[in-house]
């Protein structure tokens, strides 16, 4: 059966490649057997791969063709949509800013950011219909990022459409009703994150064992949708403790569990431990630049009626 098709299968990690199709239009066994496969995947890797899902090529050929188009823009001009607050938690992180990592003291985690800086920038969007706050978007102007915004808005709420598909094909994997998450998610308090991995030459990697393009962490959210380029470099952590590289398939989206649905999961969900490294080692002076698409998944800010006094 399809849903037992491996992505990753190696070092006691296995991470099912799951076709998303037959949840979203199969008949109710396929439907209800895609549900298990992905809560399956979820309980025990804390990653699936799908295929089939409801993102077109083109519409992601298009965002990850903005996302450099964005990039690509002199560092000023960049730096003038700074990422603020994480309340807001939007805007841009130019290189060595963000140190993503599971230390939880301040401190150290400056150390690790001073021993080893992520080798990324990224540009963080939440809902642009946000009434506290408002994503730092790129002067419309006449060039290359004229349509950024309405692109950006246009795939923000694809990647909510399909998380709600997915929240459904959970809550039938545990024996709820498909829509029991429905009122947590629907408001579409996400964040879509653009990341650029400048390219980097290969020795930084052999100089520094501990450098890395993204540290070791765990996501926050219900689920994250991962898109990445054919670059390589994404690690999972398995049941044992090594790192795995979870390697790109093409016209196949990562999809990890944070730690709020682990949390709401009694932890019978993971929140696995992933990273970005060195790329799979080639004869080469300089490794390209590696683009990815994160959409992480929080609940709604508010609640959706007002909650009773007791
Ligand atoms: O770029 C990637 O492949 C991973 C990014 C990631 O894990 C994150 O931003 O949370
Ligand atoms: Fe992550």
């Amino acid at each position: 059966m399809a849903t037992d098709d491996a992505a990753v299968s190696k070092g006691g990690l296995f991470i099912p490649l799951i076709d998303f199709a037959k949840f979203l239009h199969g008949t109710p066994p396929e439907r209800a057997a895609t549900a298990d496969a992905i809560l399956r995947g979820f309980q025990t890797a804390g990653f699936i791969y799908l295929k089939n899902h409801p993102i077109p090529p083109s519409v992601l050929r298009r965002a990850f063709a903005r996302s450099a188009d964005f990039f690509d823009q002199p560092l000023a001009a960049k730096l003038a949509l700074g990422w603020t607050t994480p309340a807001a938690n939007r805007g841009y992180s130019s290189p060595g800013r963000e140190k993503v990592s599971q230390l939880r003291d301040v401190d150290e985690v400056q150390r690790e950011r001073c021993a080893a800086p992520d080798l990324k920038e990224s540009l963080e969007i939440g809902r642009d219909s946000d009434p506290l706050f408002a994503n730092l978007w790129p002067a419309e102007g006449e060039g290359k990022l004229r349509g950024f915004r309405a692109d950006m808005v246009d795939f923000f709420d694809r990647c909510k459409s399909m998380h709600e598909d997915l929240m459904r094909a959970i809550a039938l994997g545990m024996g709820l009703g498909e829509g029991f998450f429905g009122k947590f998610v629907d408001a579409g308090d996400n964040t879509l994150r653009l990341l650029h991995y400048p390219a980097v030459k290969a020795d930084v990697f052999q100089a520094n064992p501990g450098q890395v393009r993204a540290g070791e962490h765990s996501d926050y959210g219900s689920v994250t949708l991962l898109f990445q380029d054919s670059r390589g470099g994404l690690q999972v952590r398995s049941p044992t403790g090594q790192f795995i590289d979870a390697a790109p398939i093409e016209g196949t989206v990562v999809i990890n569990a944070g730690d709020l649905l682990a949390r709401w999961s009694n932890d019978t969900i993971k929140s696995t431990v992933h990273r970005v490294v060195e790329p799979p080692r080639r004869d080469c002076v300089e490794y390209p630049p590696r683009y990815s698409i994160a959409c992480v998944y929080a609940p709604r800010a508010q609640p959706a009626s007002p909650v009773p006094a007791d």
